[in-house]
């Protein structure tokens, strides 16, 4: 960790140019209204709240007809981009739009837009623990739950070992020309990396697991929506208690 890095706190990529096809409904799930916001607000309030975010480079679709215009939140820069294909383009480009402060060894977080309910505490534990990582690390939650292969018939096939497995979430925390690196010889090779530690993987680097809250989703269907309320009205009580 440089001195300047302690000192200005790292900048965020935001991928939110995803037509959320699972999700269904009339527009893209990041504008979905929740407790008055759309998802989008929910995500880059946690993000730029925190003291270790510097500013916020959101990553919209070309044609995205909801993008309300902010160009600060919680007194931090929002920067914009044109997001790509797939969602390892997007960042890429989101790379590319990051301002020139940052320099080609700083640290850089990208964080699903479809990730609105991020603890303080989780991203601020990535944030100090990935810095001091040679490489980087990602937020992540270990299996819990017995895993089934299922067959074509709807059947299963075998239960898979689950030791050592975890889920990848975000933020995942990387050098910023590291990881462009990684996700253009990904792309290069045709390989479609589903999250940035997939990229850096494929360059023989091992990213840390840094633990983090099971409530950090993914809003992909519909029915997580309602999750969100719920966690949302629950986070909101225990600020009032
Ligand atoms: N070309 C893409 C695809 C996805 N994303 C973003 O990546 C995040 C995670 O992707 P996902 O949950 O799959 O969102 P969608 O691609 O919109 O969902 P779906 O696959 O159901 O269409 C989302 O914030 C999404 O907006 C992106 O920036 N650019
Ligand atoms: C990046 C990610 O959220 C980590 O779990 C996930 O890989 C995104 O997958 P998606 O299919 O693009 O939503």
């Amino acid at each position: 960790m440089t001195t300047d890095e302690s000192r200005t706190g790292v900048w965020a990529i935001v991928p939110a140019a995803g037509r959320g096809t699972r999700f269904g409904g009339a527009h893209p799930k990041q504008y979905a209204q929740v407790a008055g916001s759309p998802l989008i607000r929910h995500t880059l309030e946690a993000l730029l709240s925190n003291p270790g975010v510097r500013g916020a480079v959101v990553v919209l679709a070309a044609d995205d007809p909801l993008w309300p215009g902010w160009d600060e939140i919680a007194g931090k820069a929002l920067l914009r981009c044109t997001g790509g294909e797939s969602r390892a383009d997007s960042v890429l480009a989101g790379l590319l739009a990051l301002p020139d402060e940052v320099r080609a060894d700083d640290f850089v977080l990208v964080h699903d837009a479809a990730r609105p309910n991020l603890r303080q505490d989780d991203l601020t534990a990535l944030i100090e623990r990935g810095r001091n990582d040679p490489v980087g690390a990602i937020l992540a939650a270990p299996v819990r739950d017995t895993l089934k292969r299922a067959g074509n018939d709807g059947g299963i096939d075998r239960t898979e070992p689950r030791e050592r497995l975890w889920r990848a979430l975000t933020p995942q925390l990387f050098r910023r020309l590291q990881l462009t690196r990684a996700l253009e010889a990904a792309s290069e090779a045709g390989i479609a990396v589903t999250d940035e530690a997939m990229a850096m993987e494929r360059q023989g680097m091992r990213p840390l697991l840094v633990e983090g809250d099971e409530d950090n989703f993914k809003i992909t269907t519909a029915s997580d929506l309602a999750r969100f309320e719920f966690a949302l009205s629950r986070r909101q009580e225990e600020i009032r208690a």
